[in-house]
C-alpha cells in the first residue's frame, strides 16, 4: 500500500486527534511513511500496518472553495479542511448551495460591513456570483421576496457564541440600508429595538461575553417595496440569571450599564453606588467586560428609547425597577427564636426595604409583609403564616425574577407598539435568532426548554433540506437514490408528544399538588427507561438525560416542578397593582387580568378560586409559542444560515479543527453537504420558467406549451450542464450552478436589451434635437436673409 504514495503526494492522516490532517508525502521507504503535516509542519511516521491511518487527497485551492457542493471530495475532512483555508484566508462565509455556513471571527473587520460591500451584494439574484457573505444571503432573501411573491424566514442557529445575534444585526443592518422607503424614522426604531433588548436580554456567559437569554423573532413587514413596520416575538426569557449566576458570569447588562452611566447625582436619587455592593451582581466576581463599556452602551440605551419614543416618566420608571432590583437583593434576614420556640426571621436590612418601597411606589409594610410571610386562603380567611429563612429568601428571589420579567415583557410590547404596521402589508422577511443547544455541568429546566426548541429548528432544518426535498423528488417523478440522514423526530417526541413526553408528565405533574420533583423523576424513569434516546442514571441521582441530536445531555430535575409552575403569588401581583407609580401598576394589573382569566367562580363559598389545572405553566406556554413560530416558519420560504464558534475561549482568528468539526456533526451539515450537491434545490414550474428564460433562445414558440419551451431551452445549454437538472411531471429541477449561469446569460441579455432600447432611444432623441435645431436654424436662416434682403 505505501508504495502508491510517491513524494508529494497529498493525504488525509489520521494523526490521533480524532480527525483527518491535511499532509504531504515527504518520505518513503519499504517499511514507512512520513508525512509532514500542513497544520503545523510536524512530521508523523507511519509504519507499514498503519498505511490505513493515510488516505489520499484531492488539493484545494489555495483560497478554498466558495460553494461546497462544487467540491469533488465531500469527505469530513475536506469539509472541514476547506472551512480552515477559508478561515486563515479571511473569508468567515462559506456556501452549501443556498445555505450559508458563518464561523466567527471574534473580531470586527468593519470593511466587510461597510456601504461599499451593502452596493457590492445589493440585487443578488444567485449566491454564487461573489465570494460568500452574510449580505449576499440577505440580499437573496429580500428579493425573492418581491420575486417570487413569498415570505421569507431567516433561520440562524448555531452554538451559544456562533454569531448568532451578530448575524441577525447585520442582516437588519443590510435591510435598512437597501429601503428605499421615504419613512427612515420606522426602519431606525426597528434597528433600535436591538440595542435596548441586549442590554435588558443578554449577558455574559462563559461562553460569551454577550450572549442572548431569550430567543427572538423578528418579522419585517414592507408594502410596496419599503418597510412599514415589524413585530417581535420573545421566547423563554432566562429569569433565574436576575437572581443568581456562576462565577465570572454576569447578571443582565443593564444593571451595570446603569451604574456605569449614572453620575451621582442620579445615583443618590434611586440611592444606588457600584456593582461591587450588590449581591445580584457580584455572584460571578467579573463586573466589567474588556470589549464592552458599560457607559457607552448606558448612552445608546437612552439613544434607544429615545428613538422608540420612551416618555421620560417611563424611562424614570425603567430605572426605578432596576434599582429596586436591586435594593431587594441586598435585602437579609435573620433568625429568631419566639416565646413558643419557633423559628422566625427578622429582617435585618431596613434601609433597602425602605429604598425598595419608596422606588416602587409601596408602603414599607406592604412589601415587608410579603417577604415574611406567606398567605393562605382558606374558607372565608386569608391566614397569615411566617416564612423560614429560606422561604424568605425565596420568596425575595422570586419577587425580584416577577419584577424584571414583566419589565421585559412590557419593554417588548412597548417596542412593538411603536414599531407596528398601521397599513397594508404586502410581504415580510423574519429573522429568527435563537438561543444555541446548551449542555452544562449542571443542566436544568430551561436548558429542557433549549434544547427542546432545538431540537424542533433542527426537525424544521431536516424537514426541509431532506425530508420535503425528497419526497418532492419521488412526487416528480425524478431519477433519484434516497439519502438517509439522522431524523430527530423520536427525541422531539420523547421531550413533547402528548400524552407521555418529559414536558406533558412535568405538566400533569405540576398541576399535582403533592408532586414533587422526584414523583415526576420516578414516572420519567416508569415510562420511558426502554426508549433508546432516555438515560436512567445507575445510582440513586436526581437525573435523567437525553440523547439528543447534539450530543447527551444529563438534566437534574430539583427545581423543576416549582420553574415550570412558576406561580407568582396572587398578594404580591395585588401589591404591585395598587403601587402608586401607575405605570408600574398597569405592568401588573395585565398580569393580574390573565390570572383572573384561569380563576373560576366557586359557588359554594362564592368567591374566585385558582382553578390550577388551567393555569399555563412554562413549559405549556413555550411548548405553544413553538409550535406557532414552527407553523408561521413552516409557511414561509426558508434560508439558513449556520453559525459556527471557531473556538471555546472567544479569541479572535483562532480555528480549532475539533471544535468546529463537533459542530458540523452535531448539525447534519456533512449530510447537508452531500443532498445539496447530489440534489437539485432550485425548482421551477415549467411556466415561471419558460417566461423567465424564454429570452435566451431565438425560435418564436407560438402556441407551444412551457414544457416544451423549457426543454428547448435545456437543450440549447452547454453538454456541461446536462447533469445538471432533471425534468419533473410539473417542475424543472435544477443545481445553483445552472440556476447561475442561466442566471448570468438572462442579465447579459437583459442589459444588452437595456443598452439597445437605450441607444435607440438616445439616438431617436438625438435625432429629434438635432431636426428641431436644423429647422431652426433654417427658420433663422430665412428670417436673416429677408432682413438683409429688405435692409439692401
Ligand atoms: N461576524 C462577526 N464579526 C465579528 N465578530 C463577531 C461576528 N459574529 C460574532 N462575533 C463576536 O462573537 C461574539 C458572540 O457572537 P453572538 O453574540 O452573535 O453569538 P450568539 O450565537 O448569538 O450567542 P448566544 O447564543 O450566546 O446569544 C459577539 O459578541 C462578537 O464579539
Amino acid at each position: 500500500m505505501i508504495i502508491f504514495f510517491s513524494l508529494g503526494k497529498p493525504v488525509w492522516f489520521d494523526s490521533g486527534a480524532g480527525y483527518p490532517i491535511a499532509g504531504e508525502v515527504i518520505d518513503v521507504t519499504r517499511s514507512r511513511i512520513s508525512i509532514k503535516s500542513l497544520l503545523n509542519g510536524k512530521t508523523f511516521v507511519f509504519g507499514i500496518d498503519e498505511t490505513a491511518r493515510v488516505v489520499s487527497r484531492i488539493p484545494l485551492p489555495p483560497e478554498g472553495v466558495n460553494d461546497m457542493i462544487t467540491m469533488s471530495d465531500l469527505s469530513e475532512a475536506s469539509i472541514l479542511w476547506n472551512i480552515k483555508v477559508r478561515y486563515d484566508n479571511r473569508q468567515f462565509y462559506t456556501y452549501i448551495g443556498s445555505i450559508l455556513v458563518a464561523v466567527n471571527p471574534y473580531h470586527m473587520y468593519h470593511e466587510m460591513y461597510s456601504t461599499n460591500y451593502v452596493q457590492k451584494y445589493e440585487n443578488a439574484l444567485v449566491l454564487n456570483a461573489l465570494p460568500a457573505h452574510i449580505f449576499a444571503t440577505a440580499s437573496l432573501a429580500h428579493s425573492k421576496m418581491f420575486t417570487d411573491k413569498i415570505n421569507q424566514c431567516v433561520v440562524i442557529s448555531g452554538e451559544s457564541g456562533g454569531g448568532k445575534t451578530q448575524s441577525t444585526k447585520l442582516i437588519m443592518n443590510y435591510l435598512a440600508s437597501v429601503n428605499p422607503g421615504k419613512n427612515k424614522l420606522i426602519t431606525e426604531q426597528i434597528l433600535e429595538a436591538s440595542p435596548l433588548l441586549e442590554s435588558f436580554g443578554n449577558a455574559k456567559t462563559v461562553r460569551n461575553d454577550n450572549s442572548s437569554r431569550f430567543g427572538k423573532y423578528i418579522e419585517i413587514y414592507y408594502s410596496q417595496k419599503s418597510i412599514v413596520g415589524a413585530k417581535l416575538s420573545d421566547f423563554l426569557l432566562e429569569k433565574s440569571r436576575i437572581v443568581t449566576h456562576s462565577i465570572d458570569e454576569r447578571n443582565y447588562h443593564v444593571f451595570y450599564e446603569l451604574l456605569e452611566g449614572f453620575d451621582t447625582e442620579e445615583k443618590r436619587k434611586y440611592g444606588l453606588t457600584i456593582p461591587e455592593k450588590y449581591f445580584y451582581l457580584n455572584q460571578g466576581a467579573s463586573m466589567a467586560i474588556a470589549s464592552k463599556s458599560d457607559a457607552h452602551d448606558f448612552q445608546s440605551l437612552l439613544t434607544a428609547m429615545k428613538i422608540l419614543n420612551f416618555t421620560k416618566n417611563e424611562q424614570e420608571t425603567i430605572f426605578k425597577i432596576l434599582a429596586a432590583i436591586l435594593h431587594l437583593g441586598n435585602i437579609y434576614f435573620s433568625r429568631t427564636i419566639d416565646d413558643a420556640n419557633h423559628d422566625l426571621i427578622q429582617i435585618s436590612s431596613k434601609t433597602e426595604i425602605e429604598w425598595c418601597s419608596h422606588l416602587l411606589g409601596l408602603n414599607d409594610q406592604g412589601l415587608l409583609q410579603k417577604l415574611t410571610h406567606k398567605v393562605t386562603e382558606a374558607r372565608d380567611e386569608r391566614l397569615l403564616s411566617p416564612f423560614n429563612l429560606e422561604q424568605a429568601l425565596d420568596s425575595r428571589d422570586a419577587i425580584a425574577k416577577a419584577l424584571y420579567s414583566t419589565l421585559f415583557s412590557w419593554l417588548v410590547a412597548r417596542i412593538n407598539q411603536i414599531v407596528r404596521v398601521n397599513n397594508s402589508v404586502d410581504n415580510s422577511i423574519a429573522i429568527l435568532d435563537i438561543f444555541g443547544f446548551e449542555n452544562f455541568s449542571t443542566n436544568s429546566f430551561e436548558q429542557l426548554c433549549i434544547n427542546y426548541a432545538n431540537e424542533a429548528l433542527q426537525f424544521h432544518f431536516n424537514r426541509h433540506v431532506f425530508k420535503l426535498e425528497q419526497e418532492e423528488y419521488a412526487k416528480e417523478k425524478l431519477a433519484w437514490k434516497k439519502i438517509d440522514f439522522s431524523d430527530n423526530t423520536d427525541c422531539l417526541d420523547l421531550i413533547g408528544k402528548k400524552p407521555n413526553g418529559i414536558l406533558q408528565i412535568l405538566d400533569d405533574e405540576s398541576n399535582f399538588p403533592k408532586a414533587t420533583d422526584q414523583s415526576f423523576l420516578h414516572k420519567c424513569h416508569r415510562l420511558h427507561e426502554s426508549n433508546r434516546l432516555y438515560g436512567k442514571p445507575r445510582l440513586l441521582k436526581t437525573t435523567f438525560s437525553i440523547r439528543h441530536y447534539a450530543g447527551d445531555v444529563e438534566y437534574d430535575v430539583r427545581g423543576f416542578l416549582d420553574k415550570n409552575r412558576d406561580l407568582l403569588r396572587s398578594d404580591v401581583i395585588d401589591l404591585f397593582s395598587s403601587s402608586r407609580n401607575e405605570i408600574l401598576a398597569n405592568m401588573f394589573r395585565d398580569i393580574r387580568d390573565v390570572y383572573e382569566s384561569h380563576r373560576g367562580f366557586h359557588f359554594k363559598t362564592g368567591r374566585f378560586i385558582t382553578m390550577k389545572a388551567k393555569t399555563p405553566t412554562v413549559s405549556a406556554k413555550f411548548s405553544d409559542s413553538l409550535s406557532h413560530l414552527i407553523d408561521t416558519m413552516t409557511r414561509c420560504q426558508p434560508t439558513f444560515i449556520r453559525c459556527i464558534k471557531p473556538n471555546n475561549d472567544k479569541t479572535p482568528n483562532k480555528l480549532e479543527l475539533s471544535v468546529v468539526l463537533e459542530q458540523l456533526r452535531n448539525t447534519g451539515m456533512l449530510e447537508t453537504v452531500r443532498i445539496r450537491k447530489l440534489g437539485f434545490p432550485r425548482r421551477y414550474l415549467f411556466e415561471q420558467f419558460a417566461k423567465r428564460y424564454r429570452c435566451l433562445i431565438t425560435n418564436s414558440f407560438d402556441n407551444s406549451d412551457s414544457k416544451e419551451i423549457t426543454i428547448h431551452i435545456l437543450n440549447n445549454l452547454p453538454t456541461k450542464f446536462t447533469l445538471k437538472y432533471q425534468i419533473g411531471i410539473t417542475k424543472i429541477f435544477m443545481r445553483e450552478s445552472l440556476e447561475y449561469h442561466l442566471e448570468k446569460e438572462r442579465s447579459y441579455l437583459l442589459n444588452k436589451a437595456a443598452t439597445t432600447i437605450q441607444r435607440t432611444i438616445k439616438g431617436y432623441i438625438q435625432r429629434k434635437n438635432f431636426e428641431k435645431q436644423r429647422h431652426a436654424i433654417l427658420i433663422l436662416q430665412k428670417q436673416y436673409r429677408r432682413w438683409i434682403d429688405k435692409k439692401k
